[in-house]
């Protein structure tokens, strides 16, 4: 099996190419799981198809590391939109992919003295979907949840929810490095009041134009950055009067910046880059036995 193993600002997929030969008798999540696995896999944040679509140009799948699979991924989508303009499969440096959440439209922005090298992809992320049901969460499933208190094992939180594909759960901290995520990211994300688990970040607001972000994904844990999370925590950010909308934000993540711009059309775009880190054939004995462990 050939795979390509990308990343986008250290949130690292191993990408398997469908869009000509199909993985037809293959547990899906139990290959997510085997090639996620550091010491026995090839080590990655999740897995990610891409595949043909018949309601969209193409289509992606993505698979977190315990191989339970997410709607989107906004850092998989810019690695997937660059794969795809790289490999010749688009002409067009604008093409649309079919996410499980729903079609969204990237661009991929080429350098100006080099017009066949990727600088950065932007992505149309969509609307932020604001109800209980959206993420799902309990509750009444018409009401928000803006900086609304939340008990999770006897400790205060004030959290903001929201959808971008993913649900995310938000915070807003006085230091991203200081908060204890690796303890609290995984209560919060089986707390009850989830029903299928959260993507759990927390901010700071640095000024006007500028937040730092840590993310807790669900299903892959402590992670170097999270597109559609960066976006939440942008939209998050305006809904609590902490900035202003319709400005563009730099999100700084641990593993680099990413630009999110929540527009007056309530669409959240996205722009940041998307590398190449191996490509590579997975030995049919080390899926054997990955598949047997
Ligand atoms: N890293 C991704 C999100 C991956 C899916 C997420 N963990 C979920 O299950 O909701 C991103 O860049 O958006």
């Amino acid at each position: 099996m050939l795979f390509t193993k990308m990343h986008g600002l250290g949130n690292k997929y191993v990408f398997f190419n469908l869009l000509n030969n199909p993985l037809d008798n293959h547990d899906l999540s139990e290959l997510a799981r085997s090639v996620s696995d550091v010491n026995y896999g090839i080590g990655s944040d999740g897995m990610i198809l891409i595949c043909p679509s018949d309601k969209a140009d193409f289509r992606m799948r993505i698979f977190n590391a315990d191989g339970s699979e997410g709607k989107n991924c906004g850092n998989g989508l810019r690695c997937t939109a660059k794969y795809l303009y790289d490999n010749g499969y688009s002409e067009s440096s604008q093409f649309t992919i079919e996410t499980l959440g729903e079609i969204v439209e990237v661009e991929v922005e080429l350098e100006t003295n080099h017009k066949s090298t990727v600088r950065s992809v932007k992505v149309d992320m969509g609307e932020p979907k604001l109800q209980k049901a959206d993420l799902p969460m309990e509750g009444d499933p018409f009401s928000s949840t803006i900086n609304e208190p939340v008990i999770i094992e006897n400790q205060e939180f004030h959290m903001t929810c929201l959808s971008m594909g993913n649900p995310h759960a938000i915070l807003f901290v006085d230091d991203v490095k200081k908060f204890p995520l690796e303890r609290w990211g995984p209560k919060i994300e089986h707390a009850t009041l989830f029903p299928e688990r959260v993507n759990v970040g927390i901010v700071h607001v640095l000024n006007e134009q500028e937040i730092d972000y840590r993310v807790w994904e669900r299903g892959s844990g402590l992670t170097m950055a999270c597109g559609t999370g960066a976006c939440a925590a942008v939209v998050a950010a305006a809904l609590n009067n902490r900035l202003k909308r319709e400005l563009p934000i730099t999100v700084h993540l641990p593993g680099g910046d990413l630009t999110i711009l929540w527009d007056a059309n309530n669409h959240v775009w996205k722009s940041g880059p998307a590398e190449y880190i191996c490509h590579g054939e997975l030995a049919i004995e080390t899926c054997q036995t990955l598949f047997s462990r």
